[in-house]
């Protein structure tokens, strides 16, 4: 059996975390044969909370959970982790778009990066979940200059999921023989879901989405609707927001970035190099692949007239963002 790694999840007593905990414990993440030792990050007031979460997952008996930590300071939460999974934040209820949480949780991203910056790891991935969570790694970055800004990434997982799940209901199959859909620029309700690229395994031989729905009308409507506003949709429905599947998400996200992600591409907010006409310098979800570690943004695809609304829309947006958090954390 490999030593134990370190990871972090903040925003441990919350809801996300709490379906989160027991993935990673299990070994859905970094593998069945890799033990973790996995630090628990709160608030002060949620101490004791995060204590019955300490006591349930012992409870779990899980043979790769080597250790827990549960505290309320992020440089003891932070030292030595190689995964930093940043989940804690205020999240919107309903009537809210996710950017209306900047102001509140972005000072919480400012100061973790600066705990990062001091004691963490130099090659720890990060994965912010918390919303608005492309301009919260943004700033999480910035604040933490010794770490390469690849290091931090946010989740777009859930909207990928979410439109795999979209197609392979139209198509009528299972969820799995959908690929390559990819989710272009932020976590909001500007996002682009493109189904434009994506295959489908249908009885037995692979075949473009868009012919196999054969309804661009769809693609371009209903289909991208529909993944912008699944957030919102659950909120309504459950009067808070998704928790067991952002977890599901940001298992994913990790899963892939430390193991590959084989044959198929997957969304990941980056920092933006520019490709594909982005704004350079804000957190952009690109389709990548994923290897040794590393991701890799997929290159040469075709950008279509109706692509490049879209992308410049999600591009503007987070250049406002990026320039209201920069504000926010002045003071
Ligand atoms: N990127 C994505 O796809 C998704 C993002 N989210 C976001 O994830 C965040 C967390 O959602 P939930 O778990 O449902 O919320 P929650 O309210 O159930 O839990 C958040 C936890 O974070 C803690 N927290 C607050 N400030 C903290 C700090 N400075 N350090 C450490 N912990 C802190 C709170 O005490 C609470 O226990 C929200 O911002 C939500 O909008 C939710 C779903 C999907
Ligand atoms: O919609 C929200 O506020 C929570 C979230 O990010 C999602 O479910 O995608």
């Amino acid at each position: 059996m490999a030593e134990p790694i370190k990871v972090v999840v903040t925003g441990a007593a919350g809801q996300i975390a709490y379906s989160l905990l027991y993935q990673i414990a299990s070994g859905a993440v970094f593998g069945p044969n890799q033990p973790v030792y996995l630090h628990l990050l709160d608030i002060a007031p949620m101490m004791g909370v995060l204590e019955g979460v300490v006591m349930e997952l012992a409870d779990c008996a899980l043979p790769l959970l080597a250790g827990v930590l549960p505290t309320a300071k992020p440089e003891e939460a932070f030292k030595d982790v190689v995964a930093a999974f940043l989940v804690g934040a205020m999240p919107r209820k309903e009537g809210m778009e996710r950017k209306d949480l900047l102001a509140a949780n972005v000072r919480i991203f400012k100061e973790q990066g600066q705990a990062l910056d001091k004691v963490a790891r130099k090659d720890v991935k990060v994965l912010v979940v918390g919303n608005p969570a492309n301009t919260n790694a943004l700033i999480c970055s910035k604040y933490a200059p010794s770490i390469p800004k690849e290091n931090f990434t946010a989740m777009t997982r859930l909207d990928q999921n979410r439109a795999q799940s979209q197609l392979a209901a139209k198509i009528g199959v299972p969820v799995q023989n959908v690929k390559n859909v990819i989710i272009w620029g932020n976590h909001s309700s500007t996002q682009f879901p493109d189904a434009s690229n994506a295959v489908v395994t249908v009885g037995g031989a692979q075949k473009p989405v868009p012919a196999a729905i054969n309804d661009d009308a769809y693609l371009k409507s209903t289909f991208v609707t529909t993944v912008q506003k699944r957030g919102a949709a659950v909120i309504a429905a459950r009067k808070m927001s998704s928790a067991l599947s952002a977890a599901k998400a940001a298992s994913d996200h990790m899963r892939d970035w430390f193991l590959g992600s084989g044959d198929r591409w997957v969304s990941m907010g980056v920092v933006s190099d520019g490709s594909y006409g982005t704004p350079r310098d804000v957190v952009f979800s690109f389709p990548v692949t994923t290897a040794n570690g590393k991701w890799k943004i997929v290159q040469g695809l075709t950008i279509t007239d109706f692509a490049r609304q879209m992308l410049d829309a999600t591009g503007k947006e987070l250049a406002e963002e990026k320039q209201e958090a920069l504000d926010v954390c002045k003071d």
